[in-house]
């Protein structure tokens, strides 16, 4: 809907039976300048690709499509790490389609604002410098302002991470454990996030910046996001509809596996690895995370 301001849009999906209005966008009519199509040829024929797919989704569609996505500039959505690679977005679409340009849109931005035009501001990273500053006039509207990166590991990471870290919050507001644990889990979740990312090869200052603190402050925060709806669910042992899209929990699974692997101590994505899969009740994970060794901040 934005982007349609700046040119042709073509929306491609699997199943366009709901027309202009998605049950999932209530109160959106996409505009008529957008063209819908359930033909990924016709989508293909662009020269950008924005690829909103959830990220345990992403490594079958390309699966089953990369072919048609090769040597075009491709820019992910999805935050979250590969539960079978223990990868962002980014290396699966390079090693899918190696001679596409690779790009990663991400920050903190729920879509209904976007779709309802509320000013947003958003990462965009991409490795080459000149593509970034091509895709980043490209893909800019007075209500949607990019920042380029080309810290693409920094930028998927923090926006992966964060869901992790705001299902953990949702789990202490829904448990009644109050606003200051909730402020505890954002801090020294943003520490386990910086920690994995670094040692990752993200630069620190991308953690800092909107897809890092940016979305984890508005994640950890607002009743909007599926993450934290899910974790304060989880904390008040109430049910959750499993058709929502929650890419925290098969994320913070990926995380702990990569934590374990790489020797990082990731305390807060462990415990919320173990609460979703309904290893741990919260109140042992809080009383764990309480009664570590205590250290250095
Ligand atoms: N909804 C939001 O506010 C934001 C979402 N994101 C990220 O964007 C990604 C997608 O999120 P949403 O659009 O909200 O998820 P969603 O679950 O609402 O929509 C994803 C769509 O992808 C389709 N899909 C799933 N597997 C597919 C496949 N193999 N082939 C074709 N289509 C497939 C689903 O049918 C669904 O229509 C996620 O990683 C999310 O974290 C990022 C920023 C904001
Ligand atoms: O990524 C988002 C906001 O930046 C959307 O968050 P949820 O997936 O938790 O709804």
């Amino acid at each position: 809907v934005a982007l349609s301001a700046n040119g042709p849009v073509t929306l491609w999906a699997r199943d366009i039976g709901w027309g202009r209005d998605n049950p999932r966008l209530p109160g959106v009519t996409l505009p008529p300048t957008i063209r819908i199509t359930d033909d990924l040829a016709t989508a293909t024929g662009a020269d950008t690709l924005l690829l909103a797919l959830p990220a345990q989704a992403l490594g079958g569609f390309l699966a089953d499509h990369a072919p048609l996505l090769d040597g075009k500039r491709l820019v992910s959505t999805a935050k979250g790490i590969d539960l079978s690679h223990l990868t962002g977005p980014s290396v699966l679409l390079s090693e899918a389609c190696p001679r596409a340009t690779i790009a990663v849109l991400t920050g903190p931005s729920f879509a209904a604002d976007i779709a309802r035009g509320l000013p947003t501001a958003l990462t965009l990273a991409c490795a080459d410098a000149d593509a970034s500053r091509a895709l980043q006039h490209d893909l800019s509207t007075p209500v949607l302002r990019l920042y380029r990166t080309t810290d693409v590991t920094g930028a998927e990471l923090g926006g992966a991470l964060k869901n992790v870290i705001a299902i953990a919050a949702g789990v202490a507001i829904g448990a009644g454990l109050g606003d200051s644990a909730r402020a505890a889990i954002i801090t020294r979740g943003f520490a386990e996030m910086t920690r994995l990312a670094t040692h990752l090869g993200a630069r620190p200052e991308t953690l800092t910046g909107l897809s890092g603190l940016g979305d984890l402050t508005l994640t950890c925060t607002s009743a909007q996001s599926r993450n934290f709806r899910y974790g304060q669910a989880l904390g008040a042992r109430q049910p959750f509809d499993a058709t929502t899209t929650v890419e925290g929990a098969a994320t913070a699974r990926a995380v702990a596996a990569l934590a374990r692997r790489l020797g990082q101590d990731m305390p807060i994505a462990a415990m919320v690895a173990r609460l979703t899969e309904g290893r741990m009740t919260v109140d042992d994970a809080a009383l764990h995370l309480m009664t570590r060794p205590l250290k250095e901040e």
